[in-house]
């Protein structure tokens, strides 16, 4: 049994901690902030009207067998905690230009023949030759990257042998390239081009790989957890405690101890005593670890290109609009957005919000949400990440925040849907607050944006390993998770 400590409540953390309990560890969790749950944030207005309750992260769960794994390898069922909903349509994608919406499912006979009577026979045929591309890609990273180490590039080259698959679409090949190469419908390369941003990246850089994004999530399912995605925090909170987890929040781990190359436990802001540990699990952003956790601050080249971040805003709002679950409201220039949002630091072009952005907004139809004739409305835009450089913005400037708040109302209204006047209260999340929130520097959601080859889980020193969306295989609810899965089989129950 060896004493573990896990830097961070993020779903990582608490899943690497509720594994490592299971296999007989003694673990602590430490978490920054006063609550636990990190990016799956929540936030509940009291209004006269009732309360509304909001997820300030993650609105849509994909891979249910990768939680229903998670809670069967810490001895309980998914469903004694959680209230699983199939979502469907999964998005409902709407295009600029005013032509027919299209509402992805998962079922892919049926989603290419909604794609065939919304955008014609040859888009349904084309779609279907990619699918088939992408089911290769899916198998091939599902079975050999998505469930063990990637140390290094010699990592991924020792598999090329067996990722025939994946050379199969091409190596060097980008997202944006495959649909051009396959999509003769630019409806459907835009759709395409949405899912790096998954990752945090520009489809135009982001690799082809991705295309088992889509694939994962239109075969195997969008679903909604009934009272919030948030509740998924709670239920790996109580299994972490109900296996004997010790989770302190408002503790703020300030440094790692790794002298001589091994780790020898944290220590903690306000508190003089060093906690010693054997293992130590690190769920912040591997950028936080590199820079600002270790004894000698490292390898931050490959950790500098960042992905991008999101503007939130949070709506209270009478009546019903009759929208989908998820829905997407596309841009007329979908390359300008990206131009905007990641700048051209090399050539001196500053980021900036983008005037035209795509609209994502999420309006679950679940009672427990909102009071009764009112809609709680969840509204995500790519934003570039807070900061100074060239490649962000300073999300703190005096009225950017209401200003963009005010242009992405006037968006959606541009696009058929004006809410402006049904607007109850609106509360607006900047990447500035994230970072604030749960130390996401600068508020990039995926830590380093894009690449098949992230920061690797086994550490620098022995005994330290990273967790978590910014580190191998990447972000998103099922990868962290599954990031938990490879951290803890290989500490093992015999550290
Ligand atoms: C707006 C938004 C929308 C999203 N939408 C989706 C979606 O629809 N579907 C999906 O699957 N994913 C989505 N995601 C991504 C998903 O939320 C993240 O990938 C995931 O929650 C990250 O989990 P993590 O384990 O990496 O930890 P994080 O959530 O990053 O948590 C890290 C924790 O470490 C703590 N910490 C940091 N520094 C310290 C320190 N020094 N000491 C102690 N604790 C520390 C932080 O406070 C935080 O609680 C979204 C994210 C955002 C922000």
């Amino acid at each position: 049994m060896a004493r573990i400590v896990v830097v961070g409540a993020g779903v990582g953390g608490l899943a690497t901690a509720a594994r490592l309990a299971a296999t007989g560890h003694q673990v602590t969790v430490l978490e920054r902030a006063g609550t636990v749950g990190g990016k799956l944030g929540r936030y509940v207005r009291d209004t006269p009207a009732g309360a509304f309750h909001f997820d300030t992260g993650p609105s849509l769960l994909t891979l249910p067998d990768v939680f229903h794994d998670l809670f069967e390898a810490t001895g309980a069922k998914l469903d004694e905690y959680l209230d699983l909903a199939p979502v469907d349509p999964i998005v409902r994608h709407v295009f600029p230009g005013g032509g027919p919406a299209l509402d992805s499912c998962a079922d892919p006979a049926e989603f290419a023949a909604r794609i065939g009577a919304a955008f014609g026979d040859r888009a349904a045929a084309d779609w279907q030759r990619l699918w088939r591309r992408a089911a290769r890609v899916w198998q091939a990273s599902h079975r050999d990257i998505l469930r063990r180490p990637i140390d290094s590039p010699l990592d991924l080259a020792a598999l090329a042998w067996r990722l025939g698959d994946l050379a199969a679409i091409g190596p060097g090949r980008t997202l944006r390239g495959l649909g051009r190469r396959h999509l003769s419908d630019p409806r459907l390369r835009m759709l395409l081009d949405r899912y790096a941003t998954y990752t945090g990246a520009d489809p135009r850089r982001a690799p082809a790989a991705l295309v088992a994004v889509p694939y994962a999530e239109l075969t195997f399912g969008g679903w909604y957890l009934r009272g919030g995605l948030g509740t998924l925090a709670d239920a790996l909170l109580t299994r972490c405690l109900d296996l004997g987890v010790v989770v302190r929040t408002d503790a703020t781990v300030t440094r790692i101890d790794a002298a001589g190359g091994r780790v020898h436990g944290v220590r903690l802001r306000g508190v003089t005593a060093p906690i010693p540990a054997d293992v130590v699990v690190a769920n912040v952003d591997a950028l936080t670890l590199y820079r600002d956790l270790l004894p000698s601050p490292r390898r931050l080249t490959g950790l500098t290109d960042r992905s991008l971040a999101g503007f939130v805003l949070l709506l209270g709002l009478t009546g019903d609009s009759g929208l989908a679950h998820h829905n997407v409201f596309f841009p007329g220039d979908y390359d300008a957005e990206f131009d905007a949002v990641f700048g051209h630091p090399g050539r001196g072009v500053r980021a900036r919000p983008a005037a035209d952005p795509t609209v994502f907004v999420t309006v679950a139809d679940d009672p427990v949400v909102r009071p009764a004739g009112h809609e709680a409305w969840f509204v995500l835009v790519n934003a570039p990440r807070h900061g100074t450089a060239t490649g962000a913005v300073d999300w703190r400037r005096p009225g950017l925040a209401e200003a963009y708040a005010d242009r992405v109302l006037d968006v959606l209204a541009e696009r058929g849907v004006d809410v402006r006047d049904r607007l109850v209260f609106r509360e607006v999340r900047t990447p500035a607050d994230l970072d604030d929130a749960t130390g996401a520097p600068g508020g990039s959601i995926y830590g380093t944006a894009g690449g098949l080859l992230r920061p690797a889980n086994r550490g620098p020193a022995h005994g330290l390993w990273l967790v978590g969306g910014s580190s191998h295989p990447g972000g998103g609810l099922p990868m962290v998770t599954l990031s938990a899965q490879i951290v803890a089989d290989d500490i093992g129950p015999a550290w």
